[in-house]
């Protein structure tokens, strides 16, 4: 297979971004645990939203991509839009724990 300067195939391009697609979902799966522990964690439905946290994970996120060749900015936005969604599940799996743990 051909570099991604040197394809002149746009099916192969896709096969790969597909394959990077694929790559991207098992880390999400992964991560998705961990967001969930955390999820179970904390104390209140308050505290599940972390904003210092949010932007000290953007700062990390913008570095890393300049130091791996990625735009900043695409990185970014991908991670806001990540956070905000892992941010809304978590509340969903705290508000599940918080009302089992009330149930025993
Ligand atoms: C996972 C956490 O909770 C939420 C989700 C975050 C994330 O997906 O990175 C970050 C901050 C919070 O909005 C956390 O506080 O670490």
């Amino acid at each position: 297979m051909s570099d991604s300067d040197s394809v002149n195939d746009i099916a192969e391009a896709r096969a790969k971004i597909d394959g990077i697609n694929e790559q991207i979902i098992r880390l999400i799966a992964e991560r998705q645990q961990w967001v969930a522990a955390v999820g179970k964690l904390k104390k209140d439905e308050g505290a599940v939203h972390a904003p210092d946290r949010v932007e000290q994970e953007i700062r990390k996120v913008r570095q890393l991509a300049t130091d791996f060749g990625a735009s900043p900015d695409v990185v970014e936005a991908t991670f806001r839009a990540m956070i905000a969604a892992f941010t809304d599940f978590e509340l969903d799996v705290h508000r599940n724990a918080a009302s089992q743990s009330q149930q025993l």
